[in-house]
């Protein structure tokens, strides 16, 4: 089970997410989001994850996360900053991923069956899917029974709402392949806890190993 823990901004809690099992830490650049982050803020979680997997002799992915930036323009933005990977919130078209591949071969595609209710895992040209709710960072859990997860491939992620108590839960009921999660680890919006954080990574690595 892949956890990514979004929405972070500093070295400190970037190194605790890793050391409590993370694979993939994001960092939200979108003025609207109470986790915006500075070009300062994603350079430093970025080399701080680089050192931490290092550390833990395990990759980890590191992931900027926009919501309707152009695609182009994300693309260039995650490259200058040393991002794995680009995690596309919005409407893109194909053309918008083959642009953005050209700059950073990673881009994952952020949706909602609210969105796009015939979802299918590659159908823009993206590298992962991602399902999340209708409205991406605000915490707010949504009906995962019209999720169809035969059409959506192996690796896909699940996001929105999820947190420590509700994770197993929806792993058991879409068998994703893995969780990402901003609000539900956190004390107060754009607040992370240390604690939610290690409890999380913990309940889902408990479901996986529950369903399988
Ligand atoms: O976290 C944010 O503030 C955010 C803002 C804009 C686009 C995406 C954002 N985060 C992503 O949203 C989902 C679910 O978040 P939550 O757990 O419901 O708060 C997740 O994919 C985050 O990466």
């Amino acid at each position: 089970m892949y956890v990514k823990i979004c929405g972070l901004r500093d070295a400190a809690m970037t190194e605790h997410a890793i050391a409590a099992g993370a694979d993939a830490v994001g960092v939200v650049m979108s003025p609207a989001s109470p986790r915006h982050a500075t070009p300062e803020e994603a350079i430093a979680v970025v080399a701080a994850a680089r050192a931490a997997a290092a550390s833990a002799g395990r990759p980890v992915d590191t992931a900027l996360v926009v919501n309707r930036m152009p695609a182009e323009e994300a693309a260039r933005l995650a490259r200058t900053l040393g991002f794995d990977v680009l995690q596309l919130h919005g409407s893109y078209t194909a053309a918008d991923f083959a642009a953005a591949r050209a700059l950073i071969p990673r881009v994952w595609r952020a949706t909602s069956l609210a969105a796009d209710p015939e979802l299918r895992a590659g159908a823009r040209g993206e590298e992962r899917l991602l399902v999340d709710g209708a409205l991406p960072g605000s915490g707010e859990t949504w009906d995962l029974s019209p999720v169809a997860p035969e059409r959506l491939g192996d690796d896909w992620l699940l996001a929105g709402g999820l947190d420590a108590t509700t994770v197993g839960a929806a792993i058991a009921a879409v068998s994703p392949g893995g969780v990402d999660v901003s609000s539900g680890v956190e004390s107060a919006p754009g607040v992370k806890d240390p604690e939610r954080i290690t409890a999380f990574i913990a309940a889902a690595r408990r479901a996986h190993i529950t369903i399988r």
